[in-house]
């Protein structure tokens, strides 16, 4: 073999080959990706010149072949593009970091939609982290090319001589150096071909055997796409995953080219939410699993892929954030998000409320980082209320109180805060709070009643359902914040939970003075207030009695324990800020029911044990007891009960039950 020249590598720097070993990419193995990526751009860059009529021949099928052969200890990247002339490797090859693609881009783009996988850094000569030599095997597709043969052994030196080659195209065959073997095996080769090669448009075959997918859906028009091909995009890249609730096609060259597919996933309790999830492409070569930077913070927990040439990829992480480009991708992003949720709502309000559990965490996330997208989808934000629309009753003509209740609600018990306050209104302004809290209250129309957990505020809610008062749900991890994000935006609205105050519609109001009674010169109501003033002897906590309204008086709780709003939101905060447990306030209020049989029944016993009593009675026991026992279930809805508390309590339980027994 002649040898046609020898000589050295145009660099700055005498030793880059050990800086580019050790240092350039921690990453060894993405001199793969680099070597596939140059071979399907030189395939494209034949397609170009093909296009541009500066090639006649057969362009044939494009193909990238890997092959292994252990025991030369080589792997070799074949591919059919358009090759290099000697003067082209010289150009190309010898002088680092050189990178034609942008004078090739220059040059050929403007006829062409073909484009170019580039902008990684050292591309070619990042081989030499893996390998102890590396042979370059190329034919021209011009005319009369002579094939050339260029090799390096890691040193600045290289040398060029005429190549075998009989065919059109490159190989790039690296010697690899003992530590870096696990390159020879075929199952490594596949892995990567897979994390980073997948979704490139060219067959890539090991051994004869075609292991990438080449077709990437997000580089599709999304007319041609059907729902199933959106949902097997998915299940390919998440396999063994619930389907994805919602997706967002990305697809636009201006102001910036961006491709990309984004899933709402459902979301599991597990799910960290700083942590994005979406992987980044640039021209559909995989570069990372996470691209933080690029997806607004609070989608980072969407799936899928977002794939741009105009992310720069050799900046810092930080320079990253910072980059205006990226920002403006990012907004885009959420725009475009914002869009088809509104698209959603309003042509499957249905599958919309489905998805509310998933989608409310990132709407409402959203609201409180995001001005603009705030306002972009403040309107379809929905609550799950107690409201249910009545099942279709004959339309009344009943101009009125009525009216306020048919609403454009469908029949899944979701509303919004517009309709809430809209059915409501009339209602509402007519109640007020049985006690108020300041001076200053937002008018009573504007009164919205919430609860934050179903199962421990059911008799509240109960209660306040049976007098007609909707309550609404806001009961995610999100809402604390979120309830006082809404009173900010709406100063005009009063949040108050269902356990903050009793709102006046809840309670019996009688005119008629209670009948006081002769022996103790107090009204039934004094005397219950007592009752359990001695009882539970807390002074911390105020004991007020009330006649509770409800459908019938066993439906109401004997007793319930109120935390007013503002108190309760103090201590929220303070437990929040030094990062520890709310702990339940000994100040409280708690309300008896006169209307309860059992608080009746107990007064009646209490009236029976004071005659002629020496000590405690056992009458007067068993009432100490159940004012205790009543006491305990009201601060068990309100979540009040700690540990002792509870061992206090299945103890009483006990208590009472052997007690029933033995009558
Ligand atoms: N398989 C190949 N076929 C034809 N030309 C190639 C091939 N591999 C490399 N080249 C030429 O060598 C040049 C340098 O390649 P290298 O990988 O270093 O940089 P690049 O691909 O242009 O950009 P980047 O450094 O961002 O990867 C390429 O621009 C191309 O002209």
């Amino acid at each position: 073999m002649t040898v046609l020249e020898q000589g050295n590598i145009t660099i700055h720097t005498e030793n880059i080959f050990p800086i580019i070993k050790k240092s350039l990419y921690t990453d060894h193995e993405i001199f793969l990706r680099e070597l596939i990526s140059n071979g399907v751009d030189a395939i494209g860059k034949l397609k170009m010149v093909s296009f541009a009529g500066e090639f006649s021949g057969e362009i044939g099928e494009p193909a990238i072949q890997i092959s292994i052969d252990k025991d030369k200890k080589t792997l070799s990247i074949s591919d059919n593009g358009i090759g290099m002339s000697l003067d082209e490797v010289k150009k190309y090859i010898n002088q680092v970091a050189f990178s034609s693609a942008e004078e090739f881009i220059e040059k050929y783009q403007k006829n062409s939609d073909q484009q170019i996988i580039g902008h990684f850094g050292l591309g070619f000569y990042s081989s030499f982290m893996v390998a102890s030599l590396v042979e370059i095997d190329t034919l021209s597709c011009r005319d009369g090319s002579t094939p050339v043969h260029w090799s390096c052994d890691g040193s600045p030196s290289f040398e060029i001589s005429e190549s075998s080659r009989t065919e059109r195209g490159t190989t790039i065959t690296l010697t690899l150096q003992d530590e870096e073997a696990e390159y020879l095996e075929p199952a490594r080769i596949k892995q990567l071909v897979k994390t980073y090669c997948d979704f490139m448009p060219v067959a890539i075959s090991l051994d004869g055997e075609v292991i990438n997918k080449q077709k990437a859906p997000w580089k599709e028009s999304p007319q041609n796409l059907t729902k199933e091909d959106y949902l097997e995009f998915y299940r390919y890249l998440y396999p063994f995953e619930e389907d994805p609730l919602l997706w967002v096609h990305l697809n636009t060259d201006y102001p910036f080219a961006l491709n990309g597919i984004l899933y709402f996933p459902k979301l599991r309790p597990d799910l960290d939410l700083t942590k994005g999830q979406a992987k980044l492409f640039c021209n559909q070569v995989f570069v990372s699993d996470r691209c933080d930077e690029v997806i607004p913070k609070f989608l980072l927990p969407l799936r899928g892929v977002i794939d741009s040439t105009d992310i720069p990829l050799n900046v810092s992480r930080s320079a990253l954030t910072s980059d205006r480009t990226v920002r403006r991708i990012s907004d885009y992003i959420s725009k475009k998000v914002g869009d088809r949720l509104k698209e959603l709502y309003h042509d499957d309000r249905e599958a919309y409320t489905k998805g509310w559990e998933d989608l409310s965490t990132f709407i409402k996330f959203g609201c409180l980082n995001d001005d603009k997208f705030k306002k972009q989808i403040e309107d379809i934000i929905i609550y799950r209320t107690t409201f249910t629309a009545p099942p279709a009753a004959p339309e009344s003509t009943d101009e009125g109180n009525d009216d306020a209740w048919k609403s454009a609600t469908p029949s899944l018990p979701y509303t919004t805060l517009n309709e809430y306050l809209e059915r409501n209104k009339e209602r509402h302004a007519k109640s007020a709070p049985a006690t108020t809290e300041s001076e200053n209250e937002p008018k009573y129309e504007n009164r919205v009643f919430y609860a934050t957990d179903e199962a421990s505020q059911a008799p509240y809610i109960q209660l306040h359902k049976s007098q007609g008062l909707e309550v609404l749900f806001l009961d995610s991890f999100i809402d604390t914040h979120f309830v006082s994000f809404l009173e900010r935006e709406h100063s005009d609205i009063k949040f108050s939970r269902v356990d903050a105050e009793l709102d006046s519609s809840l309670i019996q109001s009688d005119d008629t003075p209670e009948i006081i009674d002769p022996n103790t010169n107090k009204t039934r109501s004094e005397q219950i207030q007592e009752i359990f003033t001695t009882a539970l002897n807390k002074p911390k906590v105020t004991i007020r009695t009330e006649s509770l309204k409800g459908d019938n008086t066993q439906s109401t709780p004997p007793a319930m324990v109120l935390l007013p709003e503002f108190m309760r939101r103090m201590r929220e905060m303070s437990a929040m800020m030094q990062q520890q447990a709310v702990e339940f306030p000994e100040e409280h209020i708690l309300v008896v029911n006169t209307a309860h049989p059992l608080i009746q029944n107990l007064a009646n016993i209490n009236k029976g044990s004071i005659v002629g009593a020496e000590g405690n009675s056992p009458n007067q026991d068993l009432v100490n007891l159940v004012c205790h026992h009543i006491y305990d279930l009201a601060l068990m809805a309100q979540k009040g009960v700690n540990a002792d508390g509870m061992n206090a309590f299945v103890e009483r339980s006990n208590q009472v039950l052997t007690k029933l027994t033995e009558r």
